[in-house]
C-alpha cells in the first residue's frame, strides 16, 4: 500500500504508546485521547498483563488505528504463527525485529497476508533507540548506529516488509535508502524539556517530521502528563 506522508495531518501522525498492565487505565487514556492522537499502540507491558482479549477492551468502540507492538523475534515458523495469531485483532501495524532476518521477515510478510480483512502492516524494529554506539559494541555489533540501521532498514525492504522503527536520528537517510513509500514509524520523541529516561537516541515530534518520519510513536510525554489529552494537544499543535 501507498502511503502519502504529506497526506497525514498532525493529529494522525501519532501513535501515543498505552505502556500499562492495567486496563482501566489503559481504556481510560484511549477514550481521553482519542480525539486528539491518530491511533493506539499496545505493546509487551499490556500484552502480557491482558492478552488479546484486553487490547479488544481497550479499542472497541475507540475508531482509531490499532498498533500492536510485540516486536517479535523467533524462528520463522514460530513468528508467522504469531502474526496470524493476531490476525484477528485486526491491528493496522505489527512488529517484528529485523535481527531475526530474512527468513523470519519473509515468513511474517507472508503471514499477514493471510486475512480476508485489511491485512497489517509489518514494521521491523532496526535499532532499538534505547540503544548508542557503545551498546552496539557490547553486543558484538562494532558498527555505528547508522550504519546498522541502514543494513536492517534494506533488509527489512527486501524481505517484504512495509517499513520500520527507527530513531529520528536515522529518518533522513532512511527515507533517501528506501523511498518515499517506506514507513518510517519513530519513537525517541521528546517535547523540549522533557524526561528522555531510558531513551538515547531522541528529538522533538517537530524535528522528526521535518526530517521525514511518517509517525511518531509517543508514549510518557504524554500518558505520564498531569493532563494527557492536552499534553498531546500541545504536540499536534507544535506540528501543524
Ligand atoms: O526502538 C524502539 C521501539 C519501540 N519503542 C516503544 O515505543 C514506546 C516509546 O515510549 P516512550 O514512553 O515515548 O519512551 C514504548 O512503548 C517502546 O516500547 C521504543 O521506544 N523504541
Amino acid at each position: 500500500m501507498t502511503i502519502s506522508s504529506q497526506a497525514l495531518s498532525p493529529a494522525s501522525r501519532i501513535f501515543v504508546s498505552i505502556d500499562t498492565p492495567e486496563i482501566a487505565y489503559a481504556r481510560g487514556l484511549a477514550e481521553s485521547l482519542a480525539d486528539t492522537v491518530g491511533g493506539i499502540k499496545l505493546g509487551l507491558e499490556f500484552f502480557v498483563g491482558q492478552g488479546p482479549a484486553g487490547i479488544r477492551s481497550v479499542v472497541s468502540g475507540i475508531g482509531l488505528p490499532l498498533f500492536i507492538d510485540l516486536k517479535l523475534h523467533d524462528i520463522p515458523n514460530t513468528v508467522a504463527a504469531a502474526v496470524r495469531a493476531m490476525l484477528p485483532l485486526q491491528p493496522t501495524f505489527l512488529t517484528i525485529h529485523t535481527s531475526g532476518g530474512p527468513a523470519m521477515m519473509r515468513a511474517a510478510a507472508e503471514a499477514a497476508l493471510m486475512t480476508d480483512l485489511q491485512r497489517p502492516r509489518l514494521l521491523g524494529v532496526t535499532v532499538l533507540t534505547s540503544l548508542d554506539d557503545d551498546d552496539l559494541v557490547s553486543v558484538g555489533q562494532s558498527v555505528p548506529v547508522l550504519d546498522q540501521a541502514r543494513r536492517l532498514a534494506s533488509l527489512a525492504q527486501s524481505s517484504g516488509l512495509d517499513g520500520v522503527i527507527c530513531s529520528p536520528a536515522e529518518v533522513a537517510a532512511l527515507r533517501a535508502d528506501c523511498g518515499p513509500d517506506f514507513v518510517l514509524m519513530v519513537p525517541g520523541i521528546r517535547p523540549a524539556g522533557s524526561a528522555v529516561g531510558d531513551q538515547k537516541r531522541v528529538m522533538t515530534p517537530r524535528d522528526a517530521v521535518e526530517q521525514g518520519a511518517d509517525y511518531l510513536v509517543i508514549g510518557r510525554p504524554i500518558t505520564q502528563a498531569s493532563d494527557p489529552a492536552s499534553a498531546a494537544r500541545s504536540i499536534v499543535k507544535e506540528l501543524a
